[in-house]
């Protein structure tokens, strides 16, 4: 039962009226109240309304879990997986999994895919992966059944109720907009959707890219629909300090025509089955943007394209930070249902 009014406090929130909002939130956090614990939670996660804190993020999400909040038992999951807030720690997100097994299909559903998952008790895949070089300028390999086809249809799944138009990123404002050049719509899963089979995906990305999970950005869901597209263009961001160094596509489903993901510069196009992965660089040794990296998702002709997109630094954010801040959580759709 929810102490406080929740939903004046995200009107207030909305209006710009954040004191007023807070002073209720922190109201049923004082009394213990689960959906005020996690409300605040999200906005120490994300900085809404409260300066940044990920470590105080942790803590509410773990009491909203704790009273048994669903919605904060998920987000608890993907906070100790990852380690954000706190440790990473794989047995104890799996144990969260089987604490929630019985009350959330999202667990159990997240279970029967973990354990189909060759891994080492950090959430590391333990064998290796078939790799097919393409390309070497630009470097472009190809991973033929990287995802199964379980993980393909999880990831359509869960990124169904998840879509919005895709964003890309202005350099000069410093943040997300939304651009002509791709009209196709993106689910991303920033910090608190890393649920642990979606770590454990970023894991085995990591693993195949020679790099740290850290190192990514939210993994995202790119839909495409009839004549939508990516025009070209570099994933690599013109003077940005922690450069997107490489990127891995993933198709989760093949039943569409065109929407081919073509290398202009190499005369490559790559149309995979489902669960095959495209890894490519995009610098050059020195660091740089690499022009021969250029590439477009061509218009879809029929059906719908699906590809799980994943974009990845050069390095890990910093201590505190997590990259997806720009995610702002709609507190009507992630709370208090
Ligand atoms: O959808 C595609 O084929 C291309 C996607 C892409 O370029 C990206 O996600 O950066
Ligand atoms: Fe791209």
């Amino acid at each position: 039962m929810t102490q406080v009014n929740l939903a004046q406090a995200f009107e207030l929130a909305a209006a710009g009226r954040p004191a007023e909002a807070l002073a209720i939130v922190d109201r049923g956090v004082s009394a213990g109240d689960p959906q005020a614990c996690y409300a605040l939670g999200l906005w120490r996660l994300e900085g809404a309304h409260v300066p940044r804190d990920l470590g105080a993020a942790r803590r509410l999400v773990e009491q909203a879990e704790q009273g048994g909040l669903m919605l904060a038992a998920r987000a608890l999951s993907a906070f100790v997986a990852v380690g954000t807030g706190g440790e990473a720690d794989w047995p104890g997100a799996l144990g969260l999994l089987h604490r929630w097994v019985d009350r959330d299909p999202l667990a159990a559903r997240q279970l029967q895919l973990i354990e189909a998952m060759d891994l080492d008790g950090s959430g590391n895949p333990r064998g290796a992966f078939a790799c097919e070089p393409l390309s070497d300028a630009p470097c472009v390999r190809r991973f033929p059944g990287f995802f199964s086809a379980d993980e393909a249809a999880f990831l359509r799944d869960v990124a169904e109720a998840r879509f919005r138009p895709a964003l890309a990123l202005d350099e000069q404002a410093g943040r997300f907009v939304r651009h002509p050049f791709r009209d196709a719509t993106a689910a991303a899963f920033p910090a608190v959707f890393e649920w642990p089979a979606i770590h454990a995906l970023n894991r085995r990305i990591a693993a195949a890219s020679g790099t740290e999970a850290g190192q990514g950005e939210p993994l995202q869901v790119l839909r495409y629909q009839p004549g939508q597209q990516y025009r070209p263009h570099l994933d690599a961001v013109p003077g940005v300090a922690n450069q997107r160094i490489w990127t891995m596509l993933v198709a989760l489903n093949d039943d569409y025509q065109g929407g081919a993901t073509v290398f202009p510069e190499a005369s490559l196009a790559f149309r995979g089955r489902t669960g095959d992965g495209l890894l490519f660089r995009n610098v050059d040794e020195g660091g740089r943007a690499d022009r021969t990296s250029l590439h477009a998702g061509t218009p879809v002709e029929a059906g719908v394209k699906l590809i799980a997109s994943r974009w990845i630094r050069e390095h890990c954010p910093p201590p505190g930070e997590a990259f997806g801040q720009h995610e702002v959580l709609s507190q009507a759709d992630e709370v208090g249902q």
